[in-house]
């Protein structure tokens, strides 16, 4: 594996999910594997678990892991080829990406999407700078369209839930919000339940819609209550508009989950990414039950980052 920014292949994710369970219930089985190598974890937006679960996961390896909140402590980055300088930005992704390519075995960048500039996030312009220019291994540690690691550790928490002889129902749920939030977990989401085989319905308001080289294959109902009956899983997620590219065109509370939409799917799991906006996006009452698997998920962050290193230095 030379990169991971997104889902290939059903076999390679799963061999990917079993790996990471492996590494769930032995954590340092391969302690050996990564000594003497080095990733680089770039961040040019705020993190929390991705930042520690890909940090432990590399000290499971072996490898050494160094941190850099670029957006904070680096210098401005240039990401376009062939500006003129005269701006506010001090350094070129071409210099930087380089140096950093020479640092480090791997590199794993986070780089949210602007959610102004449509057709440059949807190319993913600035991980494909760091591809483009780092010369190295680049892991996506969420994109401006895709969160893969995320989507790997929530394939991994549902294939540890899932009830024996039966094909899950899995509910990606649009949720309130009062900002303006990235495409990238229900892309990815959609990308890896689909790919994975699941059966997956899709749930929001109109004028929600999702970019469909994400959704193809999922069914879509607008009906939030019908989307529910039966679910065995329901991803809980806030986005942005998608055609009216980055703006909020609902809040309407009544889209948050509570018990009481779960009424008609008794054996549902609720899941979310985190960081979750509590009684905005997702009820108290939810997250503190035995149906939540947020935690669940969060630690299998980890595992999902060691099957990933693992692959990448093989
Ligand atoms: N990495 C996981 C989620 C990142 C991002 N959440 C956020 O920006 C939350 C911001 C806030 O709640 O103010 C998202 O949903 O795509
Ligand atoms: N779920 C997730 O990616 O969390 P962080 O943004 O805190 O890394």
């Amino acid at each position: 594996m030379k990169q991971f920014t997104q889902f290939e292949s059903r076999d390679l994710g799963q061999e990917l999910i079993d790996l990471g369970l492996e590494y769930k219930f032995n954590p340092r089985l391969d302690i050996q594997k990564g000594q003497g190598k080095r990733i680089g974890c770039i961040f040019l937006n705020p993190s929390l678990r991705t930042r520690v679960s890909t940090q432990i996961a590399a000290q499971n390896l072996g490898m050494e892991a160094i941190v850099l909140n670029m957006d904070k402590e680096g210098w401005a980055l240039e990401m376009q080829d062939g500006a003129i300088m005269n701006k506010g930005t001090v350094e070129h992704i071409k210099d930087a990406a380089g140096v950093l390519g020479s640092f480090f075995d791997v590199l794993a960048v986070r780089a949210f999407p602007t959610l102004t500039q449509k057709q440059e996030d949807l190319s993913d312009f600035v991980i494909n700078q760091f591809i483009k220019y780092a010369g190295i291994p680049v892991v996506s540690l969420e994109s401006a369209i895709r969160h893969p690691l995320q989507s790997l550790a929530d394939m991994i928490t549902m294939q540890e839930y899932q009830v024996e002889n039966r094909r899950p129902k899995v509910v990606l749920t649009w949720a309130p919000h009062i900002k303006a939030i990235p495409h990238a977990v229900a892309n990815s989401f959609a990308e890896w339940s689909l790919g994975m085989g699941y059966d997956l319905t899709i749930t929001h308001p109109e004028g929600y819609e999702l970019d469909e080289s994400f959704t193809k294959g999922a069914t879509l109902e607008y009906d939030q209550s019908k989307a529910l009956e039966d679910a065995d899983f329901v991803y809980v997620k806030n986005w942005s508009s998608f055609q009216d590219y980055g703006k909020i065109h609902s809040t309407d509370p009544s889209w948050m989950l509570t018990q009481k939409h779960l009424e008609s799917a008794p054996n549902a799991k609720v899941m979310h990414c985190l960081p979750v906006r509590r009684n905005l996006e997702l009820s108290d009452e939810i997250l503190d039950s035995d149906r939540s698997l947020v935690q669940v998920q969060a630690k299998n962050r980890i595992f999902a980052a060691q099957a990933v290193l693992s692959k990448i230095i093989e």
